[in-house]
């Protein structure tokens, strides 16, 4: 189904940007289950825009959850989260309605619907459809939280400034992990944050965009979630990576840095130390599509905003002549920082998935 993913555990989203609401249907959730709103809010400040290095869009981003949940827990039928638009300026995009953004999905989507969707703000496409998935990761995040389960994204690189990497050693990890938890800007390393700040503002400054690389941990997953081949961990996960507009890129572990090394130098070598451990973990936590019991490390690209107030060439999408582009409107001059929790969000819908399932199959 196209906008509906997952076996046990299924998300389906909905809504545009300027439409009245968006929102998603969650179903495949047991009854029973507390939902702690307080962290739904929690997560949702983490997505929203604020300051100079975002959009000047501002929503409320309200969650309401209209079905399948009562009394503080879930009733087991489908949960339909809720979320309005209040902040829309559809203006912004009458004089440009046929000028195609570069590096946005307005031509792909004129001649996907046949010029029948609402471009308005990006409609169905908009980084806006983010905001019910980190609504719904929420509950996914506490849900792995009881199994002991943590989630921890934060932007490695930011327009070739480096934040510190995750650490091997389980400590130091865990360390870094709550103190992701408890960012808005996830970044380790203050100057590093400070460095990233500044750039982004300048960006925005002369009305361009950034990119960068976010680096996740899921911590304490056990060993043997994922199939092998078509239902492999890294295919599961990254299926959900790339619904997140402007991801372009996934990788786990080394990943593409395999490449320039010997066997010897990047096999992760076994060790017993209360449970199956490896010295280094080169292959992020995954072996044969299958998690081996260490933390699972995912590289995600995040391009820069499409959408820059610089002037631009494009094509008119009635006539197909050229035509420059100065765009009007609210836009992020960096998507990364707004990124993460979405990155979190979908990583922890996929594996309580594939938790879902195993915990299932254990049953027969
Ligand atoms: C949280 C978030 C915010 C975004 N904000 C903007 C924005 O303000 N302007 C824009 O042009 N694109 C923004 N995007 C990216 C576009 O939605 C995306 O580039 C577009 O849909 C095309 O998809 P693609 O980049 O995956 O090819 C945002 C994405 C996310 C995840
Ligand atoms: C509103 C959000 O971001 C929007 C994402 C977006 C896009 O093209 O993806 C374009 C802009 O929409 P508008 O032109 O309506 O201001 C951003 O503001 C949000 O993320 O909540």
């Amino acid at each position: 189904m196209k906008n509906t993913f997952g076996n046990l555990l299924q998300i389906t989203l909905f809504g545009e940007s300027h439409g009245a609401a968006i929102g998603c249907v969650i179903d495949g959730l047991p009854a029973g289950i507390a939902i702690d709103e307080d962290l739904i809010k929690k997560q949702m400040e983490k997505r929203k825009a604020k300051g100079r290095i975002s959009t000047q869009r501002h929503e409320a981003d309200e969650v309401h959850i209209v079905s399948g949940y009562f009394n503080g827990y879930t009733t087991g039928t489908p949960i339909t989260i809720l979320i309005e638009n209040t902040n829309t300026r559809s203006k912004d995009y009458t004089k440009t309605r046929y000028r195609l953004r570069p590096s946005h999905a307005d031509y792909c989507a004129e001649v996907k619907y046949n010029g029948y969707q609402d471009y308005r703000g990006g409609g169905h496409f908009s980084g806006r459809l983010t905001a019910p998935l980190v609504a719904a990761g929420a509950i996914a995040i506490q849900i792995l939280k009881q199994k002991g389960i943590e989630i921890a994204t934060h932007i490695e690189n930011l327009h070739g400034i480096c934040d510190t990497p995750f650490h091997h050693e389980e400590t130091m990890l865990t360390q870094q992990i709550n103190k992701l938890h408890e960012l808005e800007f996830a970044v380790l390393d203050d100057n590093a944050a400070q460095a990233m700040h500044s750039c982004i503002e300048d960006a925005a400054k002369q009305g361009d965009s950034v990119g960068g690389i976010l680096e996740s941990c899921i911590y304490n997953l056990p060993c043997g979630i994922g199939e092998p081949f078509f239902d492999s961990l890294e295919s599961h996960l990254s299926h959900l990576l790339f619904s997140i507009p402007a991801i372009k890129g996934v990788s786990f572990g080394l990943g593409f840095d395999f490449a320039k090394h010997y066997g010897s130098e990047v096999n992760d070598a076994l060790y017993f130390d209360t449970k199956v451990k490896t010295k280094t973990n080169n292959n992020g936590g995954i072996n044969g599509g299958i998690s081996n019991g260490m933390p699972i490390l995912i590289h995600t690209v995040v391009k820069p905003t499409p959408s820059i107030y610089k002037q631009q060439d494009t094509i008119d999408a009635k006539t197909k002549e050229a035509v420059k582009l100065v765009i009007e409107g609210r836009h992020d001059p960096a998507i990364i920082h707004r990124a993460r929790v979405v990155v979190d969000s979908v990583l922890a819908l996929g594996v309580l998935d594939l938790l879902l399932e195993k915990e299932a199959a254990s049953h027969l």
